[in-house]
């Protein structure tokens, strides 16, 4: 993560109408690279106005009770605000519509600090304790899981990769690997990001040898690859679509987990499908809800449905290979 200093970042102001969705797309700028994101709600009686397009301001201002709420990221320099947008919009068509204004950031502030105090150690599902670089200290408590039993420690560098975790779809995985991880399972994380996935998958008791993590991003690639080097799973492999493609060949796994958006997941079906073993599971997220149902169907031909799992209208839906 490059050194937070206020130069490096701007903010890009988004002004959204519908709260549900502010809080939804927060958590999802995260995860596409801002380094922090926060919510101002006003509404239009006491609120402040919303800058941006003049038209869709004023239009939103004429309603009296109208719940206005401004989310506010801090994005670094790297990541353009239209890449930013158009990444957003695969999920939440709206942001297209919503005005936008980027201003820089206080350089008053100690961001080091800032962007730090905003990565703490995380507990997910059952058994997963992450932290970042810069957390030394961690409570007693948080190393400890319900039983009492020690739990699995990753440490993932936050900023150029999405999985640290925060997002319910990562933690929806995350438990459905806890549920069918075995000793020597050949695990397959498609769409891996950080690498979060797969690396819980192996301190759970899967191969690293026989198990394989996919992202077309290369940047994700070599984070998850520093990642897997600082959690003492140097053999894992990261690749991309195309190096990995002499990998796969024959290659059938036991579970195969893809964290990625719903579109991506119904156009990667057959390629998914043949790489499961028969008997061997599947866990599909990164979808809402409403989508569901139609990425579902382009896997049900050949995976008996499993379970499903919600979190804040994100989906886990997951399936057992049939011969
Ligand atoms: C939502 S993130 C999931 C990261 C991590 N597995 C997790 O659960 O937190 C989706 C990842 O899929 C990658 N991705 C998107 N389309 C892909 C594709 N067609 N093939 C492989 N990876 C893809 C993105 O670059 C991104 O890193």
């Amino acid at each position: 993560m490059p050194e937070p200093k206020a130069d490096r970042y701007r903010l890009v102001r988004l002004t959204i109408s519908d709260t549900a969705t502010s809080e939804l797309l927060s958590e999802y700028l995260l995860e596409l690279g801002a380094v922090s994101v926060s919510l101002e709600a006003h509404n239009s009686a006491h609120g402040k106005r919303p800058t941006g397009d003049a038209a869709l301001a004023a239009e939103t201002w004429a309603r009296p009770h109208w719940t206005i709420t401004d989310v506010v990221a801090m994005v670094p320099q790297e990541i353009r605000t239209e890449a930013l947008l158009q990444a957003a919009a695969t999920v939440f068509p709206e942001v297209m519509e919503v005005p936008v204004v980027e201003q820089p950031v206080d350089s008053s502030r100690d961001w080091v600090r800032a962007v730090r105090e905003s990565f703490q150690p995380l507990l997910i599902g059952e058994r997963l304790l992450v932290r970042f670089p810069w957390n030394t200290e961690v409570s007693v408590r948080s190393l400890l899981d319900g039983d009492g039993k020690e739990r699995v420690q990753l440490t993932i560098e936050p900023g150029a990769a999405f999985g640290t975790g925060e997002h319910p779809t990562t933690q929806l995985c995350a438990r459905w690997l806890e549920l069918h991880v075995q000793p020597g399972s050949r695990v397959l994380d498609y769409g891996s990001g950080s690498g979060i996935l797969v690396m819980y998958a192996c301190k759970l008791g899967a191969d690293p040898a026989r198990s394989v993590g996919i992202d077309i991003d290369e940047e994700a690639i070599a984070v998850a690859k520093r990642d897997a080097v600082r959690n003492q799973l140097d053999g894992l492999v990261f690749a991309t679509p195309d190096e990995a493609e002499h990998l796969l060949q024959e290659q059938r796994f036991d579970l195969l987990v893809s964290n990625i958006l719903a579109p991506t997941l119904q156009e990667l079906a057959p390629r998914f499908c043949s790489l499961v073993r028969t008997g061997g599971r599947i866990a599909l997220s990164g979808m809402l809800a409403a989508h569901t149902a139609a990425v579902w169907a382009s896997y049900a031909a050949d995976f008996h449905l499993e379970e499903s799992f919600v979190q804040d209208e994100w989906v886990l839906v997951s399936g057992i290979r049939r011969r």
